[in-house]
């Protein structure tokens, strides 16, 4: 029996090399992937990355398919994703990678997904808003959103495309509307904020941005962007100067790296970061929320993140605030703690602002 076994996977390794992923994704289906996850790989999760061929997402399936929480990962893209595949296929780490290309494959590429991640959508130029965006990435997230509902309707989301103050709410009336919407798996990525936060905090600090958590809340845009400086870990006091300094540069961090693109796109090298370590190996978590998804999905304690969530620490129905990821996704949301008085008039302007995002996206489906 064992024998028979060893045989079919092998014929099926085989079979997968005549048909590498890039011949299967013109239209051969896959025989029997399952047979062909490395010898001795490691159980674990099945992610997609919806927008797998872009700025963010290259590099993304680069560090997911080193991340050893992953056992098969999905790439789909309405174009390249099968270089893409091919290229990350040939890395020798435990993950299957599976390519998918085009809307006739969406489906494939999503049934049985533990985590969906959408860096799907434009990026901004400069000059651009993120709002500026809206006309067509709330379209795209729209249909991958459908995808998510019908094939993977239990899947964490990590919603990357912006603006996000928008398309989460897109996705939150997508799902409502297909009788799947569990509003605690669904997470708007704010991390770069956060990544931000503390690495201009610590510049000031003059100490390690490994040491430094600064909890930004609100949304993912401008003002909605709330850097909260009086929760700083460790504790430390700023002027009333670099208060001012810091909020600015946190809340236009994006805007900054679109400038210095010129044309060529906004951040996608700092969505990457990852401060975690594995064991000895040096953890290519792709993007540390994800990871830290993943940890939540394992089961392992005490994962708290910033993420723009269904909430109801203010009478928004959506805001970014920490929470505790477990195996349901955003299983405790935190209050916003006590605030500096400079934190609570930023706090009111981020909620005006943050309100006509939030109808934005809500209009987009319901209308
Ligand atoms: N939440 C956050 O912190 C951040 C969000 N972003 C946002 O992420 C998005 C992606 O940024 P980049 O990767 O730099 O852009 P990019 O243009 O390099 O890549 C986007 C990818 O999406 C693909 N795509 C377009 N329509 C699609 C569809 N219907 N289905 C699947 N894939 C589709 C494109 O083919 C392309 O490969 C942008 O909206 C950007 O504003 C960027 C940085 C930070
Ligand atoms: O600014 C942009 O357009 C991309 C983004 O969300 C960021 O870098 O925070």
């Amino acid at each position: 029996m064992q024998q028979n076994d060893e045989a079919t996977r092998r014929m099926a390794t085989l079979s997968a090399h005549l048909h590498p992923p890039s011949l299967q994704m013109q239209g051969v289906p896959p025989l029997r992937r399952e047979n062909c996850r490395a010898k001795g790989g490691a159980p674990g999760f099945k992610v997609a990355i919806l927008g797998a061929a872009g700025g963010i997402g290259q590099p993304l399936s680069l560090l997911m398919k080193m991340n050893p929480l992953v056992s098969v990962l999905h790439l789909y893209d309405v174009v390249n994703s099968p270089g893409v595949t091919a290229d990350v296929s040939h890395m020798d780490t435990g993950a299957v990678v599976r390519g998918f290309l085009g809307a006739p494959q969406l489906e494939n590429a999503l049934t049985g997904m533990d985590i969906v991640i959408i860096p799907a959508g434009i990026p901004r130029k400069p000059g651009m808003t993120r709002d500026d965006l809206f006309k067509i990435n709330a379209g795209i997230v729209r249909t991958l959103c459908e995808g998510v509902a019908k094939c993977c309707p239990r899947a964490i989301v990590n919603l990357i495309s912006n603006p996000v103050n928008s398309t989460v709410p897109i996705a939150a009336e997508v799902f409502k509307k297909a009788g799947t919407y569990d509003p605690k798996r669904l997470l708007g990525v704010t991390t770069l904020d956060v990544v931000r936060a503390n690495t201009f905090v610590a510049e000031v600090l003059g100490i390690d941005p490994r040491e430094v958590d600064v909890p930004v809340i609100g949304g993912h845009s401008g003002v909605t962007i709330l850097p909260l400086l009086s929760q700083v870990k460790p504790a430390s006091s700023f002027t009333s100067e670099e208060i001012n300094y810091l909020t600015n540069r946190i809340q236009n961090g994006g805007t900054e790296v679109v400038e210095a693109k010129a044309g060529a796109g906004s951040a996608t090298l700092s969505m990457l970061n990852t401060r975690r370590t594995y064991s000895k190996m040096q953890a290519y978590a792709a993007a540390k929320f994800a990871d830290a998804c993943l940890r939540g999905l394992r089961g392992d304690a005490g994962i708290v993140e910033c993420t723009f969530v269904a909430s109801q620490v203010t009478e928004l129905p959506f805001f970014a605030t920490k929470v505790r990821l477990g195996r349901g996704g955003a299983e405790e949301i935190f209050p916003i703690g006590p605030l500096s008085e400079y934190e609570r008039v930023g706090l009111e302007k981020a909620k005006n602002e943050l309100a006509g995002s939030i109808d934005k996206g809500v209009s987009f489906i319901r209308k």
